[in-house]
């Protein structure tokens, strides 16, 4: 059962991350977190920050010599800006006239960065933030609700995939899959084309669509605007029976679509192939059971491998759709909390399109529900124990199913 926490403001000193009941023997080191932390700062139409933030990070527990040891794993992440933030976001009480001169009161972003907030923006958690925890400051909101946050999901999710992998050869790939209005040519992936999409700076496979996602991305940031878009998510070689029918906070797909929804700015989680499945007749709706290799499986994957709440041995294929960057470059109407009037919203550099990054996002909070549910269902301790456990469940399967003929 694994459990894990992240703290940490968008523009504060760092992000700290626990993870708790990560099996010990798994091989991960500091290189496996920062490629994985890579992946996330890539993509076409990101803002200014992430040409200027490095991602550095330090493991303080729970991994010895490049092997998890079963402790709990406690990560950091420094953010590179924090010496201009230091004073605006001081632990301490800071006397306002020190502040003007310690942040430099003749520069206009200097200034900007550390004048009181009063004005919530649109489409974030500013407003109904400032109104229940009783700030007038957006930025005691804003701060922790940026997809910042992200970050540490993708540093914890790494290690979660690193767990499925040397388990079980559990593997996750994303692609996108409509930016705006536009969808994709490209079919659905395999595990083998992961290489081509990592290589594409919109996550896609087909090189027309490739072209197609850019130029609408380019056309936005030129109208001034911003896009979102929609994900693919897929674990391939996810054992039969993780989450359960038995209870509705045991279903996998319910577990699922809350962790995909908790991403900033995710509007829609599909399980499957989502739309075409509700629209067919029920003839067509459902996979039927086939024979390959003394394997029983599936004709098809329309339910994206869950059944009743449970994983039916398919690959897992979650769908997330997300809404536009909600801080556009022409600030929406606002109203100021200090004058009681109507007012532009704040404005604050931003990026164009987050649909590539929160691709990798997914992907991450995929593997740390996946890697809950094995740990749940076949122990945890060491990862070979895991491993024996999950093995010998597959092994019986497979005698009730041809040798008995339970089934
Ligand atoms: C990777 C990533 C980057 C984001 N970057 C921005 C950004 O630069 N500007 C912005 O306004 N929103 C950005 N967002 C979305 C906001 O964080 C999000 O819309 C806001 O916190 C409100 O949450 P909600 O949209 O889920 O309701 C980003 C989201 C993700 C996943
Ligand atoms: C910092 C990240 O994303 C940020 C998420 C974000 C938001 O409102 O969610 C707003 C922007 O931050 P800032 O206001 O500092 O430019 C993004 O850059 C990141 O992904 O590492």
């Amino acid at each position: 059962m694994i459990r894990w926490l992240s703290a940490g403001e968008s523009h504060g000193p760092k992000l700290t991350g626990i993870i708790d009941g990560v099996p010990a023997g798994i091989a991960y080191t500091q290189a496996d977190l920062e490629a994985e932390l890579h992946r996330r700062k890539k993509g076409y139409g990101r803002g200014a920050r992430q040409k200027i933030e490095t991602d550095r990070v330090t493991i303080t527990s729970g991994i010895r010599h490049g092997v998890t040891t079963g402790a709990p794993i406690a990560i950091e992440i420094s953010n590179s800006e924090w010496d201009k933030w230091a004073a605006v976001l001081a632990t301490d009480p800071v006397d306002p006239v020190l502040l003007r001169k310690a942040v430099g009161g003749s520069d206009d972003k200097e200034l900007a960065r550390n004048r009181k907030l009063t004005r919530p923006r649109p489409g974030h958690a500013d407003m109904a933030g400032m109104l229940k925890y009783g700030h007038v400051d957006a930025r005691n909101i804003l701060e922790r609700a940026s997809a910042r946050e992200t970050a540490m999901r993708v540093a914890l999710g790494s290690i979660a995939k690193a767990f499925l992998y040397q388990v079980a050869g559990i593997q996750i790939v994303s692609h996108v899959t409509a930016i705006a209005e536009i969808s994709t040519l490209a079919s659905q992936p395999g595990a083998a084309e992961f290489e081509t999409i990592e290589a594409s700076e919109v996550r896609t496979a087909d090189k027309k669509t490739e072209q197609l996602f850019k130029a609408r991305i380019d056309a936005a940031k030129q109208a001034g605007d911003t896009v979102g878009g929609s994900v693919e998510v897929i674990a391939f070689n996810v054992p039969v029976g993780l989450g359960s029918h038995i209870q509705w906070d045991r279903r996998l797909d319910a577990k699922l679509a809350a962790a995909m929804m908790s991403i900033q700015s995710a509007k829609q989680v599909t399980i499957g192939v989502g739309d075409s499945q509700i629209e067919a007749g029920g003839q067509q709706a459902h996979d039927e059971f086939a024979i390959e290799n003394s394997h029983v499986t599936r004709s098809s994957n329309l339910a994206g491998g869950i059944e009743g709440g449970m994983s039916n041995g398919q690959p897992v294929v979650v769908q997330v759709g997300f809404k536009p960057i909600s801080t556009v470059p022409r600030a929406r109407q606002s109203f100021d909390l200090e004058s009681g009037r109507l007012a532009p919203a704040l404005h604050q550099r931003s990026d164009t399109c987050a649909v590539v990054p929160a691709a990798v996002v997914a992907e991450a909070m995929l593997a740390l529900v996946l890697a809950d549910e094995v740990t749940g269902m076949f122990g945890t301790g060491s990862l070979e124990m895991v491993k024996r456990n999950l093995v010998a469940f597959q092994a019986e399967i497979q005698q009730r199913l041809f040798t008995e003929g339970v089934l």
